[in-house]
């Protein structure tokens, strides 16, 4: 469960359930924060019931970025770095990071005018809808697994869990990414600001690490995005808006769609995290000629501008 090989394909989420329960079990969660057993099963249960069965955005995708994180900490060492609560955010916004996601991304929210769009004044529509989802979860006594926490820890972790879900945002992707970048050479974990990015990083790297898996694991995660990606593309296309282009069936293959995104979106990620954590190895990417990167560079500029 703590390396990066674990194949989710073989688990039911019955058992997923239980397993992410062990996550917070191993990671003493249970005994620092004093959550009842019951209230750990019933904060789950409700995190499985409000993630909707679509193709991609579904429990267990919640269930992978949350084991890639469970394994970064243990990797990392991390907790020999941050204290428990810092390590409990990240964990639990892994957990609530895509509650309640429709298959439509924010770019379809924004043009479809959604009522999240309308919600949201167009500003991360879905992120805020996941991260207010978490918090109607947490309001509930009997799933609130922070219930035996003090007024000033919960206030710390709501808001750690704010800025780690709002940070999946990948039209802030480049942004986040500077930042951690302009850090690296001075980071310092006993430093508020520098930990907050460091966890936004970690939570985008979870998030997109289908592919840093074993073939026979991502391999059907990317059939699943595609066909999450198609369906809102044939919907834009019956509705009138505009299509986007990475999710049209009629320009997207396996292979487009997947050299630019290593390439020039999780390869650049992965690599500052290896910066900071040596341990984690990531190999060098296979250089390429110049037209093919150039043309792969705009297609990635394209797929993450801003609507
Ligand atoms: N092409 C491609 N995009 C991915 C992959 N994994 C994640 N993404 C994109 O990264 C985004 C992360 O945020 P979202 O979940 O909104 O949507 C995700 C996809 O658009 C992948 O393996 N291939
Ligand atoms: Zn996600």
């Amino acid at each position: 469960l703590k390396t990066p090989t674990f194949d989710n394909w073989q688990w039911e989420d019955a058992e997923i359930m239980v397993l992410l329960q062990v996550m917070y079990t191993d990671l003493d969660f249970i005994s620092t924060f004093n959550i009842e057993l019951d209230v750990m099963q019933q904060f789950l249960y409700e995190v499985y019931r409000r993630y909707n069965n679509i193709p991609f955005h579904n429990f267990k995708h919640c269930f992978c970025v949350t084991q890639m994180m469970y394994g970064l900490i243990w990797l990392t060492d991390l907790r020999s770095k941050m204290d428990s609560i810092d390590l409990l955010i990240m964990l639990t916004s892994a957990v609530c990071h895509d509650l309640d996601h429709t298959g439509y991304n924010n770019a379809y929210q924004i043009n479809a005018r959604t009522e999240l769009a309308l919600r949201y004044n167009d500003i991360s529509p879905l992120e805020n809808h996941h991260c207010a989802v978490a918090f109607e979860i947490l309001e509930k006594t009997e799933s609130n697994i922070f219930r035996n926490l003090s007024t000033e820890q919960f206030k710390r972790i709501r808001e750690g869990i704010i800025k780690c879900i709002l940070a999946t945002d990948m039209t802030r992707h480049t942004e986040i990414l500077n930042k951690f970048k302009a850090l690296l050479p001075v980071f310092d974990f006993s430093n508020k600001d520098n930990r907050d990015v460091l966890m936004m990083i970690m939570i985008k790297v979870s998030d997109i690490s289908n592919e840093a898996r074993p073939m026979d694991v991502a391999e059907p995660w990317l059939d699943c995005l595609l066909q999450e990606f198609f369906n809102q593309s044939d919907m834009e296309k019956l509705e009138g808006l505009p299509v986007t282009p990475f999710m049209d069936r009629d320009k997207v293959t396996k292979p487009s769609s997947q050299t630019g995104f290593i390439r020039f979106v999780l390869f650049p990620l992965f690599i500052e995290l290896a910066n900071l954590f040596p341990c984690l190895e990531v190999r060098k990417f296979p250089d390429e000629n110049l037209s093919d990167i150039q043309s792969l560079k705009s297609s990635v500029a394209l797929t993450y501008s801003k609507v």
